[in-house]
Parts: C-alpha cells; structure tokens; sequence
C-alpha cells in the first residue's frame, strides 16, 4: 500500500503543490496529469526519494524503480550492456536480459552501442529495464512520460509489460499526456 498525506513541495521557494493526498493499493495505476509545470515530474521525484516533502507524510514499498525524461543510458555500452549494468544493480539474473529486450521488441538492436539507437529505441532500452526483473519483484514503478518519442506499435507493446506487473499486484504511478495502455486506471489531477 502507498499512502500519501497532506503533501506538499517546495521548488525554488515556490510551493508546487500542498495538501496532496492519495492512497494507492497493490495492482492499481494512477495517471498524473496536468499542464506543463503543474508538478507531475517533481511529484515522481519525490515518490521515488529524490526530493523531500516540505509537508506531509509519504509510506511507500520498497524497492521501488524509477524512470525519469532522461533515459540514463551509458551511450557506449550496447543494448545488453546496457541491461546488464542495472541487471547488476537490481540484482536480476543475467539471463532476464534476452526476455527484456525482446519485450520491448529490442533483440535485433542488442548488439548496438546504445550512442545510434534512435531516440523512440533509446526509451524502449530503458523501458526494457522494467523487464528485468519478474513482474512485481519491485512493488511499485514510478514513470515519467514513458511512451515520449514512441511510435504507436512500441506504446502497444508496454501494455502486456505494465498488465503484468499489476496482475503480480505491482503498482504503477505514470505521468502523462497521452492515454497509455492501462485498464481500470485511475487519475490525479495536478
Ligand atoms: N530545480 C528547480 N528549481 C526551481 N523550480 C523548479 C525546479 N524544478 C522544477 N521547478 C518548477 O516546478 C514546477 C513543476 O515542474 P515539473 O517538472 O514537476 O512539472 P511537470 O508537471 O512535470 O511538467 P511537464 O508536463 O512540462 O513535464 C515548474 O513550475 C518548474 O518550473
């Protein structure tokens, strides 16, 4: 279970939001949305313990994966390098790295430095990571604009992935501007 109480968050001074409450049990989704600077990302930041509440109480599962704009991706490392370094970091056995790139459709790119994958490519590879490990190993994953620079055939394809983890009883916290693939999602609007 997360439970968020009378959150509030300070950026620059500027309170971003206050008085944000939200419960989320295992299997749920909850959308973020909301304008440009409505706060979406810095509330993923802080879920993830990357930013502390200026208010508020925040109980969230452990271990928890994150994904941010930026795909951190070492751009020198081919495609399997790539998942084997957070295999490594995640402590997911280095034979769930075929099983990932090929649920993200990426096994024909494995070979490649990560550097002259397209962008579209490069967010499938870090989505590819949430693959690594069985679904709700990690209880909760917190998501900012995944599907950003994907085509429609690669959004597709993040459906089973995040149906998965929900059905093991993960949850899932996405912002967003596009419908993504999840069924029975509920929203916080920002
Ligand atoms: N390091 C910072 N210092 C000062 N203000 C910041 C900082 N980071 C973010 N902000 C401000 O916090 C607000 C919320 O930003 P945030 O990135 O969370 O918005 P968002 O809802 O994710 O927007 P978008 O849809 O554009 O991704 C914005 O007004 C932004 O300018």
């Amino acid at each position: 279970m997360l439970t968020a109480e009378n959150l509030a968050c300070l950026r620059g001074e500027r309170a971003v939001f206050a008085n944000l409450s939200f419960t989320l049990a295992p299997g749920e989704a909850l959308l973020l949305t909301g304008a440009n600077g409505a706060g979406k990302s810095t509330l993923l930041r802080l879920l993830a313990g990357l930013l502390r509440p200026a208010e508020g109480t925040l109980r969230r599962p452990t271990p928890l994966r994150y994904l941010g704009h930026d795909d951190a991706l070492k751009p020198a490392f081919t495609a399997t390098e790539n998942l084997a370094f957070t295999a490594r970091l995640i402590g997911a056995p280095v034979t769930a790295i075929p099983r990932a790139l090929a649920a993200l459709n990426l096994t024909p790119l494995a070979r490649l430095p990560a550097r002259v994958l397209s962008s579209g490519q490069k967010r499938r590879l870090a989505l590819a990571r949430f693959a690594l490990d069985g679904p709700g190993a990690a209880p909760l994953w917190l998501l900012d604009e995944p599907t950003t620079g994907l085509d429609a055939a690669s959004v597709t394809l993040l459906g089973p992935l995040l149906a998965q983890h929900r059905t093991a009883g993960g949850m899932i916290i996405a912002a967003t501007h596009i419908p993504l693939p999840l069924d029975a999602v509920r929203e916080l609007a920002l």
